[in-house]
């Protein structure tokens, strides 16, 4: 209705004529076309879309909503405070991507204020604060300072000095930043080179900068917003280098915010995307022999005493990297609501954007149903739930270790590095590519800022970055499965995610029984196939290393490594089936929803399976012909998901505002927004666009000038 033509061209023929103008002074067209589609906006409020798509579904969605949200409790607290942010103005973020960097810096330091005031003025509870930053969706200094400040002194600061720092960050008279990082070195956390040697004549550790590369560079909140660090440096005394510890250290005036003595710091640019994570100050920083009191070296884990005598107590040393594995747990459940909002965008767009599939004028076909976009789009459904459920394990896991590691056991510390490590790794990667996987699915509007998923990209893919390189992170899960294979022999039961390598007499020799598509239902062969896959893959990786005889065992997992990244994504791959499979084996009340999981997790290891085929077939876990069984599942599982699928992404319960989306509006009503927003964009603000007189009338006019001469 919208692409009537006359109106079209009655707009342009008056663009041409008219001068410059302010939006508020646009010709009559503008105005009649504009009005009529916030009439329109008006009288379809009302009318939902989807509602005959939500009429397909097969399931309680409230109860769905409940399995997703992990509680009843959840989904009410996640309501209100989504309701909460969504009706406050302050909050509002769909100009975002118009703004300049500067305004856009200090629209962060407002809502970060105004969420706080808010915190504060309701009573909100931790949890309800976490969910209201959460829905103000905008990262920011506060995200470092609750997220990696505060933990790194709960975890590597002692009674004394938790007592002492925790209240000042607790009621933001500290604003606090995680500084590891430096310009030469990330991913290698022993090669950092900013130094912290003690002095014993003061009782001071002096920090310092040795070379340009030892700036610290990245940590976000440093440029701009934090007061504080927790600064990553080499300890030195008595003349010994004792290698990587953290040191809490005041950059700027708590007066009036000016850099301390010694101290330069400042934001390192401008980053990929409109918007997006620009709104984040990632800083750098350097040290002129800035002197701190030895008791602001978080002495949790090592001490040095008055004397500078070093003393390191009787725990692990990777302790020190604890705040990383925090954070990483962390990620994976990000990693999920994500990939819901990217899949939440494009399911309900794909119900409502129809193409071809008429001949005579009849109505369209919704793109939801052309099986490609199916193929496409339901693993990625089904991926945003397998991740919710791997990331509540994670969650779990996390609890149950520090609980050990308080009581001084530190058996499933290694556990706790493999998991976190690697399922950081495959969910944020596997979710980058599925936003960017969802634009695709929306066709060219899915382009526009305005359908949200551009920016949800540009925020999320330096998530494969940060927090560890994903690369990096899975040789370090290799590294463990190499290490779990070699202990095989010796007799030594593995234990936790690793114990199904216990059963490698069977394993490597199993045949899947599967001779049927439906045969794939059955979770065990499901399960067995993923499991021999995993193993086979580890053990192929060990034999060709050690068969390299003439190398060093370092040699030989260096030339080897790529193929132990794939052994690595394999046994996390497991991981997240053998949990989405438990998770549906528990009691799930409401009607259908389980069924509906059960169908989820199919197509997620049924997807998995197909997409790796080579490896399930290379390593002789199933022959072609169940491969091709796989797929024929796979293909009916779609068609079960198909009547569902805007229901199931509904039971996000995510609001417009913070899906953020045009193309995901609630009420499908998608095209007088589209077009609504156009009109929104700066560039429109004048029907005739600034530089039109100083370059498009002289060209226009030099080229009517030389054709009158011909
Ligand atoms: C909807 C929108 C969502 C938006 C979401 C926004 C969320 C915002 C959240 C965050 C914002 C971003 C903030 C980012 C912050 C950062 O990036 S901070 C910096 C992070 N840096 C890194 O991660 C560095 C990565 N490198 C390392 O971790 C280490 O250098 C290493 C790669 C692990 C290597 O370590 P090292 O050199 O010490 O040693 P190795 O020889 O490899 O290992 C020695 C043994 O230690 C074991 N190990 C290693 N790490 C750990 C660990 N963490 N825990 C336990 N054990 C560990 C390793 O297995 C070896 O064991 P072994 O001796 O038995 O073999
Ligand atoms: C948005 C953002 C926010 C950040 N926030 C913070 C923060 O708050 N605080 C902080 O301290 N840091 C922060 N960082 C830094 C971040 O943690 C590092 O960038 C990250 O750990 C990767 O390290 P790197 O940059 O040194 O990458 P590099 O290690 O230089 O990676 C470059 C390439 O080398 C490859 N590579 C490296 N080592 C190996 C290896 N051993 N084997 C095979 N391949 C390898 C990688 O896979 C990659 O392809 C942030 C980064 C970003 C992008």
């Amino acid at each position: 209705m919208w692409r009537g033509g006359s109106n079209t061209r009655t707009c342009k023929r008056r663009f041409f004529s008219s001068p410059t103008r302010s939006r508020h002074h646009r010709p009559p067209y503008i105005c009649r076309l504009h009005s009529r589609g916030s009439q329109h906006l008006k009288a379809m409020a009302e009318v939902d879309h989807l509602a005959a798509e939500r009429a397909t579904a097969r399931f309680d969605v409230e109860e769905m909503k409940v399995a997703w949200a992990g509680s009843r409790h959840a989904v009410h607290v996640a309501d209100r405070m989504a309701r909460l942010v969504a009706s406050d103005p302050v909050f509002r973020k769909d100009n975002r991507t118009m703004l300049s960097r500067k305004e856009l810096f200090k629209d962060t330091l407002r809502k970060a204020a105004h969420a706080w005031k808010r915190i504060v003025e309701l009573r909100l509870t931790e949890e309800e604060a976490d969910l209201l930053r959460q829905y103000v969706d905008q990262p920011g200094y506060v995200d470092l300072h609750w997220g990696m400040f505060v933990p790194a002194i709960k975890g590597q600061g002692t009674e004394e000095q938790q007592h002492k720092w925790l209240p000042l960050a607790y009621k933001f008279q500290i604003i606090g930043c995680y500084a590891q990082t430096e310009l030469g070195h990330g991913s290698n956390v022993q090669g950092l080179e900013t130094t912290a040697t003690f002095d014993p004549k003061t009782d001071e550790f002096v920090i310092h900068s040795p070379t340009l590369t030892s700036s610290k560079w990245w940590p976000g909140g440093l440029g701009k917003a934090s007061t504080h660090a927790v600064v990553y440096a080499r300890l030195i005394t008595e003349g010994k280098d004792y290698g990587i510890h953290g040191f809490i250290v005041q950059l700027r005036s708590l007066e009036d915010h000016s850099p301390l003595p010694g101290v330069t710091l400042g934001d390192i640019g401008g980053k990929f995307g409109s918007g997006a994570y620009n709104s984040m100050d990632n800083g750098v920083l350097r040290f002129d022999h800035v002197r701190i009191p030895r008791d602001q070296m978080l002495m949790r884990l090592s001490q040095v005493t008055r004397e500078g005598k070093y003393v390191h107590s009787n725990v692990p040393k990777q302790l020190l990297y604890g705040t990383m594995v925090y954070v990483r747990q962390s990620i994976v459940a990000d990693a999920s609501k994500a990939l819901s909002r990217a899949v939440c965008i494009a399911v309900r767009y794909s119900a409502v954007r129809k193409q071809f599939g008429s001949q005579d004028g009849g109505p369209e076909t919704q793109v939801l149903n052309y099986k490609t976009q199916q193929s496409r789009l339901f693993p990625l459904l089904a991926s945003a739930y397998a991740f919710r459920f791997v990331g509540d394990w994670l969650n779990w896991l996390y609890t149950d270790v520090t609980q050990k590691l308080e009581a001084k056991d530190f058996s499933t510390l290694q556990e706790a590095h493999a998991c976190t490590a690697g399922l950081k790794a495959v969910t944020t990667s596997v979710t980058a590519d599925a936003i960017e996987e969802c634009r695709k699915l929306c066709g060219g509007h899915g382009y526009l800022n305005s359908s949200g998923l551009p920016e949800l990209f540009a925020v999320y893919v330096p998530a494969c970055t940060y927090e560890g390189d994903n690369v990096v992170l899975l040789l370090q899960v290799a590294r463990i499965l190499m290490k779990t294979v070699s202990q095989l022999a010796s007799g030594k039961q593995p234990v936790g995610t690793m114990a199904y390598m216990g059963k490698v007499q069977y394993l490597m020799q199993c045949k899947s029984a599967v001779s049927s598509a439906e045969d794939w239902l059955n979770p065990d062969a499901i399960q067995e196939a993923f499991e021999a896959r995993a193993l086979r893959m580890a053990v192929n990786c060990a034999q060709n290393i050690s068969q390299a005889a003439s190398q060093e065992e370092a040699a030989g997992f260096y030339e080897r490594s790529p193929d132990l990244l794939e052994a690595a994504v394999a046994h996390i791959q497991l991981i997240i089936v053998t949990k989405f499979i438990e998770k549906v084996h528990q009691e799930i009340p409401g009607h259908g929803v389980k069924e509906q999981l059960q169908a989820l997790c199919n197509v997620y290891a049924l997807y998995i399976l197909h997409k790796h085929l080579g490896d399930f077939l290379a390593t002789g876990c199933i022959t072609p012909r169940q491969g091709a069984l796989a797929n024929e599942q796979l293909g009916k599982l779609y068609a079960q998901v198909r009547p569902n699928a805007v229901a199931l992404v509904d039971a996000f319960n995510y609001t417009d505002h913070y899906l953020g989306s045009v193309l995901g509006r609630y009420d499908g009503d998608v095209y007088p927004a589209l077009y609504e927003e156009a009109w929104k964009d700066p560039l429109n603000e004048t029907v005739v666009p600034e530089g039109y007189h100083e370059y498009l009338r002289p060209l226009i006019k030099q080229q009517q000038l030389k054709l009158s001469r011909l």
